[in-house]
């Protein structure tokens, strides 16, 4: 097969004034002629300039004889202020690879973490595939060294090979081919199969004529995709129960009740009428009869508590009319037992210390009656609460968002056989 065409664009302010200090294209070269694939390098330097670098790739993509399979551009890809080749090349790829980009930094952070201080990029420019390196002579060597294998048979697709061939033995064969393993890179340097010879130095059957760089005529703004607009999505009313969840709230929902709805006791004991201002009720110190008991499970109505008496209550029951103050069990003994035993008849209150609204929770503490409790695009999740919260302040039914029915369409050049399904 004839030999893959490569171009070496360094990106530097000190290479570009004194080509002499360049030592990462010295650097680059030995790693691509030992895979026996590629043409000599053409290297060209370029300060760290936008333009001066886009022109070059350019030159290098769009010329419809001397276009190169692979544009590496080394330097440039940090965080310094000059640091721009990832925004020059970018708007110059028409399809990214991503791919690539993970296969660099994934095999550069196990030598250092400071990998993560390039922004490399990478993708195909009408044929060609470009790729960013970074400046340092071992920055560049550990990046492309981690995807070199890879190469020849992504320049092979790009230049339009056809791609059902290639696969036809399998992903096991292929990576035969170039030299790979699943799981682990190997340094053997096995040469391709016979491949249709597609790099070759004039212009494949395929290849887009040079264009001018204007956004108008990018692949992208071709794609037919890039102009359908989603659907507006549909609202429906749905029941609060588990089946709402992973739904998007559609409007805003606010509070049906407040929680708590009555006044409830923090703790088990005895509701009682504590003295203020208001009621002129005695202290609440002494022994006094037990009127009744109020137990969590909220139902039927209570009795009002009349002064003089007390009523016994549980931790998070309603407290009866009149009653303004709980007095924990433990301050309290028993004096005397109802006939049959089972109840308290007489309790004996240890402290006079005991104010209006103590050991109480007031109504709406926690959520008030008409208080925003979720928003539109909100999601109810499993774990959140925003089922218990819709349920436990009155809402029966809240508006959401109709999830998605998502189709995929698996699509084959090759194949007449295009199926699809709902998922
Ligand atoms: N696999 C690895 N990935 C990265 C490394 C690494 O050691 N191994 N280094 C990381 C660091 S640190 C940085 S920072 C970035 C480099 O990003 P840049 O592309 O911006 O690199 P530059 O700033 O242009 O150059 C860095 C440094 O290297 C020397 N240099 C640059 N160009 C040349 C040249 N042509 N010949 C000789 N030396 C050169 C120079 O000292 C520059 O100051 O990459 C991370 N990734
Ligand atoms: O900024 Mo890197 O971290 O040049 O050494």
């Amino acid at each position: 097969m004839d030999k893959l065409k490569v171009a070496i664009l360094i990106v530097s302010d000190t290479a570009s004034q004194d080509p002499a200090s360049d030592r990462t294209a010295n650097a680059l070269a030995p790693i691509l002629a030992a895979e026996d694939k590629w043409e000599t390098p053409a290297v060209r330097i370029v300060p760290d300039n936008v333009f001066e670098i886009q022109r070059a790739v350019c030159e290098w993509s769009d010329d419809s004889v001397n276009w190169y399979n692979l544009i590496l551009l080394s330097g440039g890809t940090g965080f310094a202020i000059k640091d721009n080749t990832p925004e020059a090349v970018s708007p110059l790829i028409h399809r990214h690879a991503p791919g690539l980009v993970h296969g660099m930094i994934a095999a550069s952070l196990k030598v250092t973490p400071f990998a993560m201080m390039s922004r490399p990029v990478a993708g195909v420019r009408d044929k060609s595939l470009i790729i960013t390196l970074p400046g340092s002579p071992k920055g560049a060597v550990e990046n492309l060294e981690a995807v070199v294998k890879l190469l020849p048979h992504a320049c092979l697709q790009s230049a339009g090979a056809n791609s059902r061939n290639m696969h036809a033995a399998g992903i096991k064969s292929l990576e035969a081919d170039a030299g790979v393993s699943s799981g682990t890179h190997s340094n053997s340097h096995t040469t391709l199969q016979k491949q249709p010879s597609l790099c070759s130095h004039h212009h494949g059957p395929g290849h887009v004529a040079p264009k001018a760089h204007t956004s108008s005529n990018r692949q992208q703004s071709n794609d037919p995709s890039a102009a359908s607009i989603p659907p507006e999505p549909i609202i429906i009313e749905s029941p609060v129960n588990t089946a709402i969840v992973g739904s998007v709230v559609a409007e805003d929902v606010y509070a049906a009740e407040s929680v708590p709805a009555y006044k409830a006791s923090i703790v088990d004991g005895y509701a009682v009428i504590a003295p203020d201002s208001t009621n002129n009720a005695p202290s609440t110190k002494g022994v006094f009869p037990v009127a009744s008991v109020n137990h969590a499970n909220v139902g039927g109505s209570l009795n009002p508590l009349q002064q003089g008496t007390i009523a016994r209550i549980t931790t998070g029951a309603p407290l009866p009319p009149n009653a303004n103050a709980v007095v924990m069990v433990e301050d309290t003994d028993l004096v005397s037992s109802t006939p049959d035993g089972t109840e308290e008849a007489t309790v004996d209150i240890l402290t006079g210390d005991i104010k209006p609204g103590e050991n109480v929770r007031e109504p709406g503490s926690d959520v008030r009656l008409g208080e925003k409790i979720l928003a539109r695009g909100d999601v109810i999740s499993s774990v959140g609460g925003e089922v218990g919260l819709l349920a436990s302040t009155g809402i029966r039914t809240v508006k959401v968002f109709k999830k998605p029915t998502i189709g995929v369409l698996t699509q084959e050049t090759n194949s007449s056989n295009t199926t699809t399904r709902a998922l």
